[in-house]
């Protein structure tokens, strides 16, 4: 489970460079997607979206297996495609990195040589690209299972094996497409922290394909929301859930989530204050409650064991379905309540009342 390797050791800088993606993209006779965005190298941009949105077409294209039909994607100063100016980069050609949904491993090699096979197939001679993907099955805590086949890989082994995989040739972007959607729910949460801890080491851009809102607010530095080709808000995960433009939004990207440092089921918040869940845990932790579970009262609520803390209002933002209540306190805090609510309680800017979350509410998971 853990990478015996310092952190960021051996890895080159050489690959830190920018990606511009400005995306037209078209797939059969009916479906466009249009996307845009700027990536600075070491950020995590994550794409979000309803089933067939575009999320895996602007994967393809920026790996170079779906070519543009009008645009551009830079990486550094070199241009992949830009079919005004005739220019498109081959895929090997790229210094891009995937992990595909189901990890696509080779079952006829060994774990060693699926690791190698990115820096073989450049030329690198077989005993140092062996060594490098020693070096890569190391970190991922896979030392010993070199020599077996992926077929006797447990789904998070699998996974790890696709990362190092793809991180082996170091390159300046990594693209990685529901990179937990394959793992039972367990394993996901651990391999959900390790990939957070080798997306911190590494030095590249990276853009992830998920549908998990969890996954997008614990991995990703910026998100990008697309509903059928269209890009319907980007920006910080922590904005975008504090000012949803659209009810899919609000529900997409709608979690509370802290960091802090859990002793059993009580943890003390990084930014302030404590929560009580009720799944014991040790350490550095995430606590996650989706706005909602959180209840609010004009007075102290009192009776079953919850979390209650003083908060403000500090916003309001009404959708079709949807209201949600931006609320500033210890912790700051995001609640939907219905339409009457609002009318009872009052909930105009400034007015003071009080929060509620059970703990049973609540999902810890290692940081
Ligand atoms: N080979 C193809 N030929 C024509 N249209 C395609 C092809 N592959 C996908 N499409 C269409 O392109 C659109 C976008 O598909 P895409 O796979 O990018 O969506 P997605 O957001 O990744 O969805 P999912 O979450 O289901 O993977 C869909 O409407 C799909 O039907």
């Amino acid at each position: 489970m853990t990478s015996t390797a310092p952190a960021g050791a051996g890895i080159r800088q050489g690959n830190a460079m920018s990606l511009h993606a400005d995306l037209d993209v078209r797939r059969g006779a009916r479906f466009r997607l249009r996307t845009r965005f700027d990536l600075e190298p070491g950020r995590t941009l994550a794409l979000l979206g309803p089933n067939g949105a575009g999320k895996s077409t602007a994967l393809r294209a920026l790996a170079g297996l779906q070519p543009l039909a009008a645009g551009r994607i830079r990486l550094g100063d070199r241009v992949l495609d830009a079919p005004e100016d005739r220019t498109f980069v081959r895929p090997e050609h790229r210094s891009v990195g995937v992990v595909f949904q189901d990890y696509l491993l080779f079952g006829h090699l060994s774990v060693l040589d699926n690791v190698a096979f990115g820096l073989r197939a450049r030329g690198v001679p077989r005993r140092t690209a062996q060594r490098r993907a020693r070096d890569w099955l190391r970190r991922v805590g896979l030392a010993d299972h070199d020599r077996r086949r992926p077929r006797s890989l447990s789904g998070g082994q699998a996974q790890r094996v696709a990362l190092a995989r793809a991180l082996a040739t170091e390159p300046a972007l990594l693209l990685l497409d529901e990179p937990l959607a394959a793992l039972d729910a367990g394993t996901r949460v651990h391999i959900r922290s390790e990939l957070r801890r080798h997306l911190g080491d590494y030095p590249g851009a990276c853009v992830l394909v998920t549908h998990d809102p969890l996954d997008a607010m614990v991995l990703a530095d910026e998100l990008l929301v697309v509903e059928n080709g269209e890009v319907v808000q980007q920006g910080r995960p922590a904005d975008i859930a504090r000012h949803p433009r659209t009810d899919y939004v609000a529900t997409l990207v709608g979690l509370n989530v802290y960091r802090g440092r859990a002793e059993g089921t009580l943890v003390d918040l990084v930014g302030g204050g404590t929560l009580t869940t009720a799944e014991p845990a040790h350490g550095e932790v995430f606590v996650a409650f989706p706005p909602t579970a959180v209840s609010l009262h004009a007075g102290r609520p009192d009776g079953s064991p919850r979390n209650t803390w003083p908060v403000t209002v500090a916003g309001v933002e009404q959708h079709a379905h949807t209201v949600r209540v931006r609320l500033a306190g210890t912790p700051d805090v995001l609640a939907d309540v219905t339409p009457a609510a609002v009318a009872e309680l009052d909930l105009t800017e400034g007015n003071a009342l009080w929060a509620a979350v059970k703990a049973t509410e609540t999902h810890t998971y290692p940081a």
